[in-house]
């Protein structure tokens, strides 16, 4: 069956939902076409279905079909942003990385190598998760292209912890690894949304030494998002930016589909804002993890993670600086008015 697709500036978009119906079809992230459809991407979505290195539920295996499935109903201008990632750098489906459920080790090097060959092409990558352990392989791929990069971590939870049982290489310890193997620079490093009980005292005092700030989700709260935005842009300044997103920085009313649940996190409009407030940020790389669909109810875990990618999809358009401009939703307000300070 022939499915007509948005074309425009040689780019091949998504398929044409006014021409094919939205739930009709194969299930490329947005309906964008496959790599395999296209000369060169700009930007790839990739998938890493792998969930070995959990430590309570498991699940996150299905996570990027899942977030592909939830990412048919998204359209092609971002009024938020004012830009039509789609129209303005070739996107494309990579479709999944397959990873040895069997072998930590072995699944940690085939996503490094994998993620490397595509940034080495010229490609930039939108994970789609695969548990936090991917974090890991997908710093050190950045680190190799870009050296120690930045890092915003989007989370509920630290993952500086040291080991699990005494395995170096789960999904909670990838952020004390990219430490110790010098990945990220420790000048520019925040976790945001942090929250919940932790082991002890300890582990602070371990993440404050490799260097991150934290925001926690009481601070998004406390401070409102544009104090956040600004205090993160501060903290990275101009430096190639490297985002990591676990879903779970969502309280779970908004994102219930994930491994290791905590209360009292953000919503979803506090942390798509947060993201848009990055524009103009040197944002190289992005992954979203941890979303597990066996507890999600009506898509909403789906649907809030197929959003971020659309979030970091615009960023890394506009980063191109080939993003026409236009209209756009104002910061305060008015639907069409002043954008505000922040753009
Ligand atoms: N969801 C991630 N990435 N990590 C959670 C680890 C929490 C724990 O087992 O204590
Ligand atoms: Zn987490
Ligand atoms: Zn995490």
């Amino acid at each position: 069956m022939d499915h007509p697709r948005v074309e425009s500036n040689g780019l091949i978009g998504p398929v044409n939902a006014a021409l094919t119906p939205r739930y009709a079809g194969l299930g490329t992230f947005a309906r964008l076409p496959r790599i395999e459809d296209v000369s060169h991407a700009d930007v790839a979505v990739l998938g890493m279905p792998f969930d070995t290195g959990v430590s309570y539920r498991p699940g996150a295996r299905f996570g990027a079909t899942h977030v592909r499935e939830s990412s048919r109903l998204l359209r092609p201008f971002n009024p938020a942003q004012s830009t039509s990632p789609f129209a303005s750098v070739q996107i494309a489906d990579a479709g999944d990385v397959a990873l040895n459920p069997f072998d930590i080790g072995e699944a940690i090097a085939t996503a490094q190598r994998t993620a490397s060959e595509f940034l080495a092409g010229g490609t930039s990558l939108i994970t789609i998760g695969g548990d936090h352990t991917l974090a890991l392989p997908l710093l050190r791929a950045h680190a190799e292209k870009y050296g120690p990069v930045a890092l915003l971590h989007f989370d509920a939870h630290l993952d500086t912890w040291d080991t699990y049982f005494g395995a170096e290489y789960t999904h909670g310890t990838p952020f004390r690894r990219a430490f110790e193997e010098g990945l990220i620079d420790t000048d520019a490093l925040c976790h945001v949304g942090t929250r919940g009980p932790l082991y002890g005292t300890q582990d602070l005092e371990d993440d404050a030494r490799f260097g991150f700030g934290i925001v926690t989700s009481n601070d998004v709260m406390r401070l409102g998002v544009d104090a956040v935005t600004r205090l993160l842009r501060e903290r990275v300044g101009d430096r190639p930016l490297y985002v990591s997103l676990d879903i779970d920085v969502l309280d779970p009313a908004h994102a219930p589909g994930t491994g290791t649940p905590e209360p009292g996190g953000m919503t979803s409009r506090e942390l798509y804002e947060i993201l848009r407030g990055l524009r103009g940020c040197h944002l190289v790389g992005a992954d979203v993890v941890e979303v597990a669909p066996a507890y999600d109810h009506a898509e909403l875990t789906g649907l809030a993670a197929a959003h971020v990618v659309y979030e970091f999809m615009s960023l890394l358009a506009l980063g191109t600086g080939a993003a026409p401009g236009g209209p756009a939703y104002g910061a305060s307000g008015t639907v069409y008015g002043d954008p505000g300070d922040r753009r």
